[in-house]
């Protein structure tokens, strides 16, 4: 998987010094004695007794199993290296198998890299010290409150229903992987090991399997993917950079930014969907941060999505109040008691705050008292820090309070509006759409002053279902979430192929706080179902032409190791994969992690349908090499659409990090790494996920900021001020938008934004 690839990999040790380290050279595996020869290196295999009696109906079929994949494993026996860190992984827990569930992490995560092997042999295993250092890196309690704790067992299990005899010893980084997915029940393998896992508690001699033929065997395989996992660059992983198309601002953009840095004035600069109010900020926070310094730069947004795209936080995070309940004066104290709140309100030199339409007046108002308050400056403004807003006041409002009767104020009908902000600038170029009929229909619709006929006319006319002869769908908008899910797990349950699940890896400090935040601030979600043919939308911008937005097909699914293998080293430069690859690929997919694969029908007809007498030792050998790789390893090979749908090209979609900064804590504590560790303090989480969504459909709420291509919005249930206007301004032509159950009666704007943006107009 991407994370082996990227991270550090501790140094396994040598063999000897393994055995030397390890005071036990056996562990559990069978209840029953049994001698068997290992058929590869002839070297023997003892399973020692550990309890007397007739075999039971399972210890039986253990032994059965035992045997046969012995057999099975005479043509392809290679496996990974045993380290001292499986050894001690295994045995230092009385037979728990949280040691190797530490070890595959520190091993597999790019996130968790420590310098050294956490779990070295000089190095008792869950030391205080050690679990410290983790934690700062990953989320300990996360792993060890996961119901699916497996025990020792469950390694032996995995491997007799995974991948023979061989992989029942030596497979130490099953267990973390696995265990996740086996909470939710899906994978074969862990449904059948848990059903029997209780029971089983036998061992095996590790000198006897660890032969020289059988080591120069994992040499080969190990130098193999050693090799690969240096020219696995055509993944999109490797490539995933911030990738900010080059833009070149507008007179009216360069005026703004002008303000905040040249004039330093407090300013609120707004305009209608597509003007490019992002790409102006994306702007002036560089310039912020290259004049002033990271730190002095508060980049916050209403809602986590927002503050992500522009790498900020939220302004409830910010504020140190959260959601503001309470009196002015008890917020204040709330600050001025805590140290990191006040050192991050001291050292802000400018707030910047995106998406301002959905942040309650009164909000802003106790911010104003804070920021006089805790930085002692009570006449000015926000206590004196510059302040850059932004926003549309046509697009969503503030979130009412569930508990209040109160509706919420717009920002600019706060009480500090009029003091503080010192310039406002309307931009007026939309760059999004180029259409002028489309604009105007766009327009219309914001200021809802009512449609005219052709107008109206207009809209029905896009009523149509648009084809588009790639097969990819559009994107469609709803207003409610449910609606969301159930367009997308409709969609997903109607492709017959096998669903394949990717569990995020969440490294966080506070697990219930930190996860909402990662669920509230990317667009990925904590598990990601999908099945060949499902409907994907990349959400990170990877290079010029597959960007965060970009939607694709999923083809099929594979392995880093099969994929370089067989695509990147046979097909170099093809953007494209032709349908007789894809279709091997697909069959390949089936004998990944399943030695049973030679003995089903799959194999037969693989090699009758698709696989020629010239090529059959080939892709005997990729066969061989997707046995040995485990299910979880998959990933899926997509093909996105291009260039408007003109284009396409197939890549394989690794996982990926989502980094979210959260407040800096105190500088007193700053480098107290100790400190950190206790108090669970730390400035960035992160979520590792395949940077996709299913995309069949998204909510209006979720899509308010992003510029989708193929659009298709279902206006059924719209129960929002300014929601079907976010809707439509998503869409780039008139080409690619369909819109579905529109209702002129039901667009409705709030007065007060009609009436502040006619006088600003006339400025
Ligand atoms: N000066 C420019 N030249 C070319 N393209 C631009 C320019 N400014 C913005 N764009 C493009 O216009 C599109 C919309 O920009 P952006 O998302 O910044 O608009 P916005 O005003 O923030 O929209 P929304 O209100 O919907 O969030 C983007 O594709 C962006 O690249």
């Amino acid at each position: 998987m991407q994370r082996q690839s990227r991270k550090k990999v501790s140094k396994p040790k040598s063999l000897s010094s393994s055995l030397k380290q390890s005071s036990l050279t056996s562990f559990f595996v069978s209840k029953k004695n049994a001698t068997t020869q290992s058929p590869n290196n002839n070297s023997t295999v003892n399973i020692k007794q550990h309890s007397s009696g007739p075999l039971t109906k399972l210890e039986k079929k253990n032994t059965i199993l035992v045997e046969e994949n012995i057999q099975r494993n005479k043509s392809y026996a290679n496996n990974e290296n045993i380290t001292a860190d499986s050894i001690s992984a295994i045995t230092s827990n009385n037979g728990t198998t949280i040691g190797s569930r530490f070890f595959s992490l520190s091993q597999r995560s790019s996130q968790n890299t420590l310098d050294n092997d956490p779990f070295g042999e000089d190095e008792p295993l869950n030391t205080q010290a050690k679990i410290m250092k983790l934690k700062q890196k990953t989320n300990v309690e996360n792993l060890f409150n996961n119901k699916s704790r497996t025990s020792s067992s469950g390694l032996i299990s995995l491997s007799r229903n995974n991948s023979g005899f061989d992989d029942i010893k030596y497979n130490p980084s099953f267990t973390y992987k696995n265990s996740i997915s086996n909470s939710n029940g899906t994978s074969p393998k862990n449904k059948d090991y848990s059903s029997s896992s209780e029971n089983v508690s036998p061992s095996v001699d590790l000198k006897s399997i660890l032969s020289n033929k059988y080591q120069k065997d994992n040499d080969t395989y190990k130098k193999f993917k050693k090799d690969l996992r240096g020219k696995l660059s055509s993944t999109l992983r490797n490539k995933s950079k911030k990738v900010e198309k080059s833009v070149t601002l507008s007179r009216e953009q360069q005026k703004v930014v002008d303000y905040i840095i040249n004039d330093k004035l407090n300013i609120f600069y707004t305009g209608s969907a597509g003007t490019g109010k992002s790409v102006v900020l994306r702007t002036v926070i560089e310039k912020l941060k290259s004049i002033y310094g990271r730190d002095a730069i508060a980049i916050t947004a209403s809602t986590g999505l927002a503050a992500v795209n522009i790498g900020g936080i939220t302004i409830n995070k910010f504020c140190g109040f959260g959601i503001g309940k309470g009196s002015n004066e008890k917020l204040a104290s709330m600050v001025k008691n805590n140290r990191n709140s006040i050192e991050r309100w001291n050292r802000t030199k400018v707030l910047v705050i995106d998406e301002i339409s959905m942040i309650d007046g009164d909000f802003l108002d106790k911010l104003d008292y804070v920021g006089r308050a805790v930085r002692g400056t009570p006449t000015k403004p926000f206590g004196g820090v510059q302040v850059v807003m932004t926003g549309d006041f046509f697009q969503l409002p503030p979130v009412p309070d569930r508990f209040s009767k109160k509706q919420p104020k717009f920002c600019f009908e706060s009480k500090v509006w009029q003091t503080a902000i010192k310039k406002t600038v309307l931009l007026n170029k939309v760059f999004r759409q180029h259409d002028n009929e489309l604009i105007d229909m766009l327009n219309a619709v914001r200021y809802g002053d009512g449609l005219s006929s052709s107008m109206i006319n207009f809209i029905k006319s896009l009523e149509r279902e648009v084809v588009y002869e790639d097969g990819i769908q559009p994107t469609e908008l709803y207003p409610t979430r449910m609606e969301v899910e159930f367009a997308n797990n409709t969609r997903l349950r109607s492709l017959p192929g096998m669903e394949v699940r990717f569990i995020a890896r969440d490294m966080v400090f506070d697990i219930e706080n930190d996860t909402k935040l990662l669920d509230n601030s990317f667009l990925v979600e904590k598990e990601l179902l999908l099945r060949e043919d499902a409907q994907v939308m990349m959400v990170k911008n990877i290079d010029d032409t597959l960007v965060n937005g970009t939607v694709g097909i999923v083809l099929c699914f594979t392995t880093d190791l099969l994929y370089t293998k067989i695509v990147l080293q046979r097909k170099q430069g093809a953007k494209s994969l032709n349908n007789e690859l894809i279709d091997k690929l697909k069959f390949l997919s089936k004998a990944i992690g399943n030695p049973n694969f030679r003995y089903g029908e799959d194999y037969e007809n693989f090699f009758t349908a698709l696989v020629g007498d010239n090529e059959k030792k080939l892709w005997e050998s990729f066969i061989d090499v997707a046995i040995r790789e485990k299910l979880d390893d998959r990933l899926p090979i997509v093909r996105f659409s291009t260039n408007s749908g003109t284009d396409s090209r197939d890549e394989l979609v690794n996982f990926d990090e989502f980094t979210l900064e959260k407040p800096k804590m105190a500088s007193r504590w700053r480098n107290n790494i100790d400190q950190q560790a206790v108090n669970g303090a730390s400035n960035t989480i992160s979520r590792s996920q395949l940077p996709l969504i299913l995309c069949w459909a998204v909510s209006i709420h979720k899509a308010q900021g992003q510029t989708i291509e193929r659009l298709k919005v279902n206006l059924k249930k719209i129960f929002e001020v300014g929601q079907i206007y976010v809707a439509l301004s998503r869409a780039v032509s008139k080409e690619t938008l369909q819109i579905q159950n529109f209702d002129p009666r039901k667009i409705r704007v709030n007065k007060n934004v009609k009436d502040f943006y006619k006088a600003l107009e006339k400025l």
